[in-house]
């Protein structure tokens, strides 16, 4: 695991962005794994960027999204596919059928848990996959438990989660209370990771995800198994980290 110790969120925004561009640029038909929250606009904002440069062509690319709320059609603006419509689909020359999120709005859980580890596989699996982390450890909506969940599956959110997100929503009762996610095996099978970590109230969860012992009471503390992950995080996140 490689830690990068940003100064602040523009420097790890800065730093993210350059190394899914590196990604892009070496290989043009990659799969991206791509995240939602507020922790990655910044990366995307810079990737937009440098496609607006003229340094950066996303029209080989495919993406496959994280998670996505279950009950959530797409307009709404909450929807993690509105997300990445408004922070970076729209905004690049990323050929819309070739980005992938899970269909909140299908009923059926496991079907389109089903269909959606299916495509991942279909794809070949990711190149590269970016990765934020919740203030509880988790990664995509994979929540603390006492096994790690390997596939795509449908998890009920969590008291801290829904918290953590009603700052979104009208009120923490809007906040849906269950989504799809790529599972951990999921997330694991992806040839590089990529996480982005910022700020204070993350330093905490950091230490324990990074510096602690790996268990699913972690989610992410099970990357520190994976051969090739780089943690781009700013000074303030990595305040309880012994690096
Ligand atoms: N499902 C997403 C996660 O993928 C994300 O990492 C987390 C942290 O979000 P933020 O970056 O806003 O702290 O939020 C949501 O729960």
């Amino acid at each position: 695991m490689r830690i990068y110790k940003a100064k602040d969120y523009e420097e790890m925004s800065q730093k993210a962005a350059n190394i899914i561009a590196a990604q892009v640029v070496l290989k043009p038909e990659c799969v991206l794994g791509l995240a939602t929250g507020s922790t990655p606009i910044g990366t995307y904002s810079r990737l937009v960027e440098k496609y607006e440069k003229g340094d950066l062509d996303f029209s080989k690319v495919t993406t496959v999204n994280l998670d996505e709320y279950k009950g959530l059609p797409r307009e709404n603006d909450q929807s993690y596919y509105y997300f990445m419509h408004e922070n970076l689909f729209d905004k690049v020359n990323i050929d819309p059928a070739s980005t992938n999120l899970p269909d909140g709005t299908k009923e059926d859980s496991d079907a389109e848990c089903a269909r959606y580890e299916a495509l991942i596989q279909s794809l070949g699996g990711v190149d590269l996959q970016l990765l934020g982390l919740g203030h509880n450890g988790h990664i995509g909506f994979n929540e603390p438990a006492d096994v790690f969940e390997k596939d795509t599956h449908c998890v009920d959110l969590q008291e801290r989660t829904i918290e953590a997100n009603k700052r979104f929503f009208a009120s923490a009762d809007d906040v849906p209370r269950q989504a799809y996610t790529m599972g951990i095996g999921t997330i694991m099978r992806a040839k590089k990771i990529l996480v982005v970590v910022s700020g204070e109230d993350k330093a905490e969860t950091v230490a324990k995800a990074f510096f602690g012992p790996v268990t699913p009471q972690v989610p992410a503390s099970i990357l520190q198994m994976h051969p090739d992950v780089t943690v781009v995080a700013d000074e303030a996140a990595l305040s309880k980290s012994p690096v």
